[in-house]
């Protein structure tokens, strides 16, 4: 189904499964996302939930033993001044993706700004580049832009910045050029996989509000993959919680944190570390995610879930609608579901977490 103009990426019934010596591991499992023009979306999940596998789709970069069984990624952007066009990505060719897509409408971040930064080449040149090879600048037009590019991420004396190779600067500049990097062609996306990971906390916070201030300036959408709720809380509009290939619990960011219904989602918010409410020994979900290898038999957390039914054991259950922005996944939400809550030390953390708010 073609999505409305006002939603920059549509993720829609999308499988892709990898070819092993092992055999087919079936790794995103019917997946359906959207992100709105100009909003901040945070896929969260455990290590091994796909969130990585469904960027390099949308990215036209999946390794070579994999492949889209199904689905479709719609993406609308600009097509010169004026035009608005929606494409499914997918029926792209490798070649198309790397000349009107990657880098240019869609750009991406990195955890480690040194692994997409090359060594040998300047800052200048690293920054000029893609603007050279998709708009075909000249050099003074591009030099031009890149100084500007790195006095919008918060990089003072950009001449000289200009002549500097990576190994030249800190940690937290480098994430900052290659913020400027991703931005240099006016992208429309960016997509952020874990960026301040590798970062210490302050000089974290720092990039962080720095995106969300290029999102007010430029309008820009931006999706965030990541394991840190903390993160989350601080810049996304919309969650995505993903597990064993499939999204199970999405919504607006209030309603994620303090109204989450799935049991993972639960689990995931137990176990975050970072919120001071209490000394007890920090929460780790029991059990480990399904082997892709075998189709899972009716909902694949339900080894792992405390508050399983019985039918959790023979049927999948569909997506619920909380809200007209809140959807999860788990038969509990069923109308003949026993009614259960949330587990009481998550309810105490989230009331303490509300009254520190207000
Ligand atoms: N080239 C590949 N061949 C086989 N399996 C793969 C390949 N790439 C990824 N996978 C598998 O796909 C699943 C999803 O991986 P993915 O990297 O998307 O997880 P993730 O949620 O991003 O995890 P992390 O947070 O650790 O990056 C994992 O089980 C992973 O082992």
């Amino acid at each position: 189904m073609i999505p409305e103009k006002q939603t920059i990426l549509s993720i829609q019934d999308l499988s892709i499964s990898f070819l092993t010596s092992a055999g087919e591991v079936h790794v995103i499992r019917g997946m359906n996302l959207s992100l709105q023009k100009g909003k901040t979306l945070a896929i969260v999940g455990e290590s091994g939930s796909g969130k990585s596998v469904t960027v390099k789709a949308i990215m036209g970069i999946l390794s070579s033993n994999g492949k889209v069984t199904g689905g479709n990624i719609y993406f609308t952007h600009q097509q010169g001044k004026e035009e608005e066009v929606t494409e499914d990505l997918l029926k792209l060719s490798k070649k198309e993706i790397r000349k009107s897509i990657n880098g240019k409408r869609i750009a991406m971040v990195f955890q480690d700004p040194m692994t997409s930064l090359n060594p040998t080449m300047t800052i200048g040149a690293q920054l000029m580049e893609g603007m050279r090879y998709h708009y075909k600048y000249k050099k003074p037009q591009a030099y031009e832009k890149a100084l500007k590019l790195l006095a919008l991420v918060g990089i003072t004396a950009p001449e000289k910045r200009m002549k500097n190779y990576p190994h030249q600067l800190s940690g937290g500049m480098r994430q900052r050029v290659v913020i400027a990097i991703a931005l240099a062609c006016d992208p429309e996306l960016l997509i952020c996989d874990e960026p301040t990971t590798a970062l210490d906390v302050t000089i974290q916070s720092k990039i962080l509000e720095l995106i969300k201030d290029i999102q007010k300036k430029t309008g820009i959408s931006v999706i965030y993959i990541t394991h840190d709720l903390g993160v989350v809380a601080k810049v996304a509009d919309y969650v995505a919680v993903m597990y064993a290939g499939k999204v199970v619990e999405k919504g607006l960011t209030d309603e994620i944190f303090y109204d989450p219904r799935h049991p993972y989602t639960w689990g995931l918010l137990s176990a975050m570390p970072d919120i001071d409410c209490t000394d007890d020994k920090l929460y780790t979900i029991p059990g480990s995610p399904p082997n892709l290898l075998y189709k899972p038999v009716g909902d694949s957390f339900a080894p792992r879930n405390q508050y399983a039914l019985t039918i959790d054991l023979k049927q999948e259950p569909p997506m619920f609608q909380i809200t007209d922005t809140h959807y999860a996944a788990t038969w509990l939400l069923h109308e003949k579901a026993p009614k259960l809550d949330m587990p009481t030390t998550l309810k105490q953390r989230i009331t303490l977490m509300l009254k520190e708010e207000a």
